[in-house]
Formats: structure tokens, sequence, C-alpha cells
């Protein structure tokens, strides 16, 4: 008995607080490890990064985008780490000095070599893509608009990145890109919420895309997609010249037009303008571009007086004039002979249509009526007043506002003939979680094939979940090897004789 007691004592599984602590460590130990894995995961995280420069024909932006490296396929994984805003105007400005075109990226690619990981330059793509400034360049000179390309592809090879090439890419590119970007982003190519239609103005050109449901009578509006395992056909156009910067040269040219022969002091007293608006202006900032096809050479280096007088129902009758709605060869056009189907469905609308409409506080929360009427105030309110109340504000684009969304206005309605409830159903939207909305991250997820055609095979369990099983199963193994040890142990060890 004595011999058993001994062996009692030996044996530490025969007290059952010890095995409740040995259980209690073990656990513990357990639990830690699995905290540390998910707690030192992002640390591991690697990043990639792509840089893509939007060579707009206002200005240039830098975007670099970031996303976890294992992550590639999974559509939202692509983020904007960070933007830089190129100082001066667009690389089309330059084409008088190509060189200086280069140069001006400087600052902001120098900016990129500090915002990504040095061990990451070499494998980090740059793309530059040109929009309508450089389409217009081309048309007007082409050797002018290679030599400008050569100029900003010499200083991207300069940096320690991949480079990828720069080029301009056609309209059709960007409208699509733009729409991908929009949807990539609010994630509808993986949830059954359906795609958002882009509307994109720039300075040159606009672009609308949407699925429309309905046969694309012109093959040049028509783009289809596999994404995530789905197909889309897109209706997109881009309408080159109707970027609010050229749609302005447009309208000021017809109104000047029938003053041209009349007399030679051209006073221009426009309803797109405030009241107390006076500016002198040349003929040359009006003529000079290919969108504006009548050439005044009489008229080189002399200059026309700009007066506002703030009418907006004027302004969008003279605005009216610059679509041609009186021939479509297809069963519908939106204007100029482009065939376009019925809109449908949500719209994001992008870049200056967020700017203008931001800048006026009209959104479309507003009724269609209501947003007219608050831009008609608006448009008759004076010069001076403008100027007082915004004195942060670039003159040019104050100046320009009432113009500029009374265009918006007239594009949407007249040109591509969307109804109040359509107006409901558009938003002006800047960014989507917090990455800008443009053609710009749709251009490099298609470049680096990055939406694949069909969905990716998904984990059986997200990580958490991965990390949460394994811990239970441990569990559940070590309380199995606990409990067999006591089983198994008894009927040999001296316990067995005790109960005996
Ligand atoms: N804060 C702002 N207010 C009004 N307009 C703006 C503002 N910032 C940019 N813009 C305008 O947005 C447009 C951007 O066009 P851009 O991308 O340069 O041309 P495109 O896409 O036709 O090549 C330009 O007309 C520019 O003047
Ligand atoms: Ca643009």
């Amino acid at each position: 008995m004595d011999e058993q007691q001994e062996m009692k004592v030996k044996n530490p599984w025969h007290r059952p607080h010890i095995f409740l602590v040995a259980f209690g460590i073990s656990v513990g130990i357990i639990i830690m490890v699995a905290i540390a894995v998910v707690q030192n995961k992002p640390l591991h995280q690697k990043y990639k990064y792509g840089i893509v420069l939007d060579a707009g024909s206002s200005h240039t932006s830098v975007y670099i985008y970031e996303w976890p490296a294992e992550k590639e396929n999974n559509t939202g994984m692509v983020r904007q780490k960070h933007a830089c805003s190129v100082k001066g105007k667009g690389i089309s400005s330059y084409s008088g000095t190509p060189e200086k075109a280069g140069e001006s990226l400087k600052e902001c690619m120098d900016e990129a070599k500090k915002t990504i990981p040095k061990q990451r330059h070499q494998e980090t793509p740059v793309y530059l893509g040109a929009t309508a400034g450089m389409r217009l360049l081309k048309m007007d000179n082409d050797i002018a608009s290679e030599k400008v390309l050569a100029s900003v592809e010499t200083s991207l090879q300069t940096y320690p990145f991949s480079y990828q090439g720069a080029r301009i890419i056609t309209g059709q590119e960007e409208g699509a890109f733009g729409w991908i970007t929009v949807n990539y982003l609010s994630e509808n190519f993986i949830t059954a919420s359906g795609t958002v239609g882009a509307l994109d103005l720039g300075g040159a050109s606009t672009q609308i895309t949407f699925v429309s449901g309905q046969e694309v009578e012109s093959l040049d509006n028509s783009i289809d997609f596999r994404l995530y395992g789905n197909d889309y056909r897109l209706y997109t156009h881009s309408f080159l010249c109707y970027g609010k910067d050229q749609v302005l040269k447009l309208s000021l040219e017809q109104q000047i037009k029938p003053k041209l022969d009349v007399t030679d002091n051209i006073i221009l007293e426009d309803p797109c303008f405030h009241p107390g608006y006076e500016m002198n202006k040349s003929f040359q900032s009006v003529f000079d571009s290919p969108c504006v096809k009548m050439v005044t050479h009489s008229k080189t280096g002399q200059t026309f007086k700009h007066k506002g007088i703030g009418d907006w129902k004027k302004c969008q009758e003279a605005i009216t004039k610059v679509f041609n709605t009186s021939y479509c060869r297809y069963s519908r056009c939106s204007f100029n002979d482009v065939f376009q189907p019925p809109v449908k469905g949500r719209f994001g609308a992008f870049s200056a249509y967020y700017f203008v409409m931001n800048f006026l506080n009209v959104t479309t929360d507003n009724s269609l009526d209501d947003a007219k009427k608050k831009l008609g105030s608006y448009c008759t309110t004076h010069w001076n007043t403008l100027k007082q109340k915004h004195p942060g504000v670039k003159e040019k684009y104050l100046s320009e506002y009432c113009f500029s969304g009374t265009y918006i206005i007239t594009l949407l309605e007249d040109g591509y003939k969307f109804t109040p409830e359509d107006w409901k159903n558009t938003n002006f939207i800047r960014t989507i979680k917090d990455s800008e909305a443009g053609w710009t991250l749709g251009y490099m997820l298609n470049l680096t094939n990055m939406i694949p055609a069909e969905a990716p095979d998904t984990p059986l369990l997200p990580f958490g979940g991965y990390v949460s099983l394994m811990l239970v199963l441990s569990l559940l193994i070590f309380v199995c090897l606990i409990l067999g040890y006591i089983f198994f142990r008894r009927p040999s060890g001296p316990a067995h004789k005790e109960i005996i």
C-alpha cells in the first residue's frame, strides 16, 4: 500500500489540479501563437507598386498604386497610394519646346522614388498615357507630338523603375478603362449589383461608357470584356473637342463669327459669363485649336472684348448650337451622327463633372429642375461679388463655372438624352475608397493582367477562419492525447491496481 501511495505521488496525472494547470498553459500557448500569427501577418505582407502618368490636355498627374502581392487577382485589392500633380500645363502645351515636357515630370517622379520602397523600384512598372490634348496636337502637328512623346520617354527612362512606354491612348480606351476603374473600385464585378456607367469630362474630350443591353449598331462604339467570369458588352464613345475647354472655344467662335465682318472692335456679350466680367482676349486663344475650324489669319495678333451678361437661358441656347442633331444614320444618335442606345442604370460622373458640380454645390439630390434654377441664379451673380466670395479660387476657373455647369447639364440632357430620372441615378464623384476615378487604374489593371477573365479560385476559408479552425483542431488533438494518455495508462499502472 505504501508503494502504491508513492506511485500516486510520482504520477502527476493523478492530481486533477495539476492536469488543469498543464492544460491551461498549453491552451494559453496555442492561443498566443495563433494571435501572433494573425498579428504579424501584415508585417510580412509584400506589397507591389505601379505608376501611371495621366498626361491630360490641361495637366499631368502621376498616380502610384499599391496592392498586396499575393492578392493580385482579387478585385478591389489595388488602391491609390499617392497622387502628384505636375506643375504647369499639359504636355501638349510643350509643342514648341518639347525638351521641357520631360523636364516638367521631374518633381513628381522624384516624389515617386521616395514613396515606393527602394527594393521595389526595379519591378515597378511605369506607364504614361496621353489623352485628347495630344490627340489634337497629333492632328495639328504630327512631328511635334512625336517629339513631345520622345521627351517624356527619355525623362521616364532615367528613373530606376521598369519603364513600359508612353503613348497616346485612344478615346475608346479612355472610356473603357474609366468604366473598369469605377466598377473595380466599387467591387461590382464580384457582386450581383450590376455595373455603373462612367462619364468622364476632360478639357479636350468627354467619354460616356455603359452596359446598354441593346444592340450596338456601330463597331467603333462596342467593346467586349470578360471579367471575373462574366461577359460585358460596353457601349462607349469619346467626343474629341467636347471637353469643356474646347467647347468654350467652339461656343466663342460661334458667337464671334457673325460679328467678324461687321466691325473691327468686336465686343462679345456672352450670356455664359457673369455680369461685370470684362476681359480682352486674343483671337488666337480661340482659333488656336483644330477643333475650331475657322482660320482668320487677318485677325492674328488682334484682340476682342469678352463681356459677361449672365443669362443662363441664352447660355444654354448658345451651347445647344455646338451639338449637331440634324443628321443620324443609325436608329438613334446622341449628336454629331454618333450612335447611342438609350442610357441605362446608374452613372458615376468624374473629373471635370465633379470639379464643376462640386464647386456649384449641385448634386443629384437636387432635381434636374432645381439644379437648373440654382445654376440660373449663379450665372446672374455679379463677377465682383463672386471674386470677393471666393478669393482662393483661380480666376480662370471661377469665371468659367457658369459656362461649364451649363455645358454639363446641356450635354447630359440634350446630348446624351438623360431624363430627370437618369439624372437622379447619376453621382458626381471624385474618388471611390480614396482612389481617384479616372482611366489610369483600369489601364494599369489591364496592362499588368490583374483583371482575370475567370473568377480566381478562392480559398475555402478566409485567413481568420483558417486560423480559428486550426486552433480548434489543435485543441481537440491535445484533449484526445491527454484522454488517451489517461485511458491507456491506467490498466498497466499502479492507479489501476489501486482501484481494484
Ligand atoms: N478645380 C477645378 N475646377 C474646375 N475645373 C478643373 C479643376 N481642376 C481641373 N479642372 C479641369 O478639368 C479638366 C481636366 O481635363 P484633362 O484631364 O486635363 O483633359 P483631357 O481629359 O481632355 O485630356 C480641364 O478642363 C481642367 O481645367
Ligand atoms: Ca482626363
